[in-house]
Parts: C-alpha cells; structure tokens; sequence
C-alpha cells in the first residue's frame, strides 16, 4: 500500500511531459458520462426487472473504461449477456453497442446543451508545466475527447490527442491498460520514465502504475484517496491547485 501524501509545491525534476487524462482530470466531465451511465441503466434495469443502479456502480465498473468495456463490465457484475450488435447498433436495441450508443446520446445532449467549462486548477497546472517546457498529451478513453476539448476551449494546448477512436484504430487496449499512455509518450517522443500521468479513475491510474512512468498524480474527484492510493498512485490531489 502507498501512503505517500502530496507534495507542495510540485517537484518537476526529470519529468519532460505530462500525460493527461480528460474527464474528471481537466474537465468535470467525468460528472455528465456518470450522469449519462445512470440515466442509460436506470432505464434499461427498470424495463427488464433488474435491480436498481447504485452510485457506486460507476466507479466499480465503469469510470474510466473505453464506453462499450463500460457496458461490458457493468453487465458481468449484474451476470447479464447481450449480443455485441454492430459499433454503430441503433440506440434503441438492447445490445451492448446499442447500450452503448444510448448513454453517448445522453452524453451529447448536456455536453450541448451545458457547455464546458475546464478545472481553473487543472489549468494553471498545465499553464505551468508549458512554462517549464513540458510537452503534454490528452490520453482519454472517451471517443468524444476531440470535441470536449474543444468545447472547453483547451484544444490548441495538446498536439497529441490519443482517445477512443485512435485507440481502436491502433488495437491498443483500453484502461486499466497502460498501452494509450505508454503510445502517446512515443507520439510525443519522449520515454515513458520522463512522464507524469495524471489521472481520476481507478482504472486510469491502474494504467499509469502498469506502465513504466515517473509519477501517477491521482485527483480524487470521488473515487476517494486511499482507493486512489491503492491503485498505485505517486500521491493524490483533490484538485492540481494543490501542487502549485
Ligand atoms: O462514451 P465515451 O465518451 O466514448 O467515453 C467513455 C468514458 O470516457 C472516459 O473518459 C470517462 O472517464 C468514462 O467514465 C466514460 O465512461
């Protein structure tokens, strides 16, 4: 177990990039995909007689996930198998793509809705790592990372973007993996040793201890800091602020 608590101010000795995860990390993001999992499963569990969804679902079984090992992994708990259907599965059918495609529905609606507003925190921490000369990457599994980043207005900071559809384009496995993170230092040419991953999920942080990296920042937005810790974070935050 890591006991290790945060340090301030930030020790950014050795470190040439920092490596991002989206939602929940430089956006409250994460708050609409858990808002977007509960409608999409209290409608599903309520039609066919299943128990009801918890809060704690999420994190168990989806935070973090590529969308459809989401909907994969939150079925298996509840021992329930659907037909895979096609990626592009119509909402409305009860398969895992079309589960899928159902909560994305919801997603977009209040991300258009709403709008996106990035972490002030996240930031200055990012506005401070570009000071330092740092390269940085968005490593996120959602396929909608392009157009929330865009949508917060933080796009023009991250030349390499490596998220759902470019994972699946490239075979990479999905978080708890470590492969995304491990591809996006290679993108941005830097070796895994030199870069901090920064991560909410349990599973995100599963994938920066898994992979060879300098530091895994956990920013506890929910998923709670010993869970964090127990994943195999470096040190946990419960905002960027607080290494500045
Ligand atoms: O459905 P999308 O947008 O492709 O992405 C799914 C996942 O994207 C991640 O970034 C979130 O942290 C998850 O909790 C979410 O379920």
């Amino acid at each position: 177990m890591n006991l290790i608590s945060s340090p301030a101010p930030m020790n950014w000795a050795d470190a040439t990039a920092v490596l991002f995860d989206l939602d929940g990390v430089l956006t409250p993001t994460a708050l609409v995909h858990e808002q977007a999992w509960q409608q999409l499963f209290d409608g599903y569990l309520a039609k066919t007689g299943h128990a009801a969804y918890k809060n704690s679902d999420y994190f168990d079984f989806i935070d973090g996930k590529p969308r459809f090992d989401g909907v994969r992994d939150f079925l298996s708990s509840r021992k329930i198998t659907l037909p895979e259907g096609p990626l592009d599965d119509d909402p409305a059918h009860d398969t895992v793509h079309g589960l899928g495609n159902r909560k994305n529905m919801v997603f977009n609606k209040i991300i258009t809705e709403d709008g996106v507003k990035p972490y002030p925190g996240s930031v200055r921490f990012m506005e401070e790592a570009l000071t330092r000369g740092l390269k940085l990457a968005v490593v996120s599994s959602s396929r909608n990372a392009p157009a929330v980043l865009k949508a917060a207005g933080l796009d023009q900071y991250f030349p390499v973007v490596v998220d759902g559809v470019v994972a699946a384009a490239h075979g990479l496995p999905g978080k708890p993996a470590h492969d995304t993170f491990t591809y996006a230092a290679a993108l941005l040419g830097v070796p895994t040793q030199e870069c901090i991953v920064v991560e909410d999920a349990v599973s995100g942080v599963q994938a920066g201890h898994a992979g060879n990296f300098r530091a895994v920042i956990g920013v506890d937005r929910g998923a709670g800091h010993q869970t964090l810790l127990d994943a195999g974070a470096t040190y946990v935050v419960s905002d960027l602020d607080e290494l500045l």
